[in-house]
């Protein structure tokens, strides 16, 4: 069986189960959440940008770095964790975003937050489960035209160690743009289309910062970072060198660009729900020079770095602010 990506119409997220509705309590029981102990549409219904990736404390700087990006009340204080009742993920939130209004002589004040950002742990089953229940929160809170982007590590594949991944396709480890669910016994097939035009808006943002290298290419997800990513130094390995160099150049000729562990997830959940989507991933080596990670803490840190300056520049863009004055830690 194979399902495919439907953008919708009217901006809403898209939930595709018919039994939500009839449920008098959702509870979205990894970010300890529910929709009768919360307020989903005041606390999120005005989020725009999601941004996920996979460590808690990466997710945290990234939301006080947009705090401060955006000029926003609170730039600098320490943010809580809005799931710190569930120690599976970590959400926070950019904000407050404060807009005054005047209707029918009437003054009104919003208070609403901007953007979120959350973390997915490592793997497909981590993000897929984080990304059920973002989905359900997005849909329960009535957001409406919400930009959700990965910003990750990654393996790159015959690109300098630094350079920025943005991902038109993602892949799986036979080079095939599909995911595959396994659902009730049946292997059930979805497309990993990701939103072309956003794709190409982000590249045109990177140009304004030009201390490192970005590019559009084919990332390939995988569900191991060892054999599965064809690495020679795990616990276990039953190839040579040479077999190795050669599926990774036929990744490379199949037009990867880098290798990582949630894409195909992500471009298939976030595409069935009509939420436009796209992957930005910094590569932390190249996987045809090498298997380990060499680099230093500063190195690396201020690699993790460059996905969230790009998607800062976007995001200011998007509203319109600019470009960045301060983009740099
Ligand atoms: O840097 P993040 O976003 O955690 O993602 C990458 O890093 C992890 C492996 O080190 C995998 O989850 C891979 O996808
Ligand atoms: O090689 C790498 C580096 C980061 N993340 C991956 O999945 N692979």
């Amino acid at each position: 069986m194979t399902e495919t990506t439907g953008y919708s119409g009217g901006g809403f997220v898209h939930v595709k189960n018919p039994h939500l509705d009839s449920m008098e309590e959702d509870i979205l029981y990894h970010l300890d959440l529910g929709t009768k102990t919360h307020n989903l549409p005041a606390m999120f219904g005005d989020i725009k940008f999601v941004c996920v990736g996979g460590s808690p404390n990466r997710m945290r700087a990234f939301a006080q770095f947009m705090q401060r990006e955006l000029g926003l009340a609170g730039a600098g204080e320490e943010l809580p964790d809005i799931c710190a009742g569930s120690d599976r993920y970590a959400m926070y939130r950019a904000g407050p975003v404060l807009s005054i209004s005047v209707s029918s002589g009437l003054l009104s004040i919003t208070v609403s937050s901007l953007l979120i950002s959350i973390s997915h742990g490592m793997g497909i089953p981590s993000i897929s489960i984080m990304l059920h229940e973002l989905i359900k929160l997005l849909h329960h809170a009535k957001c409406r035209d919400v930009t959700i982007i990965r910003i990750g590590t990654s393996g790159g594949l015959g690109i300098e160690a630094g350079s920025v991944v943005i991902t038109d396709t993602a892949v799986d480890s036979s080079f095939q743009p599909r995911f595959e669910q396994v659902v009730l016994g049946d292997v059930v097939v979805r497309s990993t289309e990701l939103d072309k035009d956003l794709a190409e808006e982000l590249l045109a943002c990177s140009r304004e910062i030009a201390d490192f290298p970005t590019l559009i290419g084919h990332t390939m997800c995988t569900y191991d970072f060892y054999e599965g990513q064809g690495r020679l130094d795990g616990a276990l390995c039953s190839f040579s060198s040479e077999k190795k160099l050669e599926y990774l150049r036929r990744a490379y000729d199949a037009g990867v660009r880098n290798i990582e562990m949630e894409s195909t997830a992500f471009a298939a959940l976030c595409g069935l729900c009509g939420l436009k989507a796209a992957v930005v991933c910094v590569a932390l080596l190249d996987r045809l020079q090498g298997d380990q990670i060499r680099a230093s803490h500063e190195v690396l840190w201020e690699y993790q770095q460059r996905p969230q300056r790009l998607i800062a520049a976007f995001i200011r863009q998007r509203l319109g602010l600019g470009p960045a004055g301060r983009s740099q830690h």
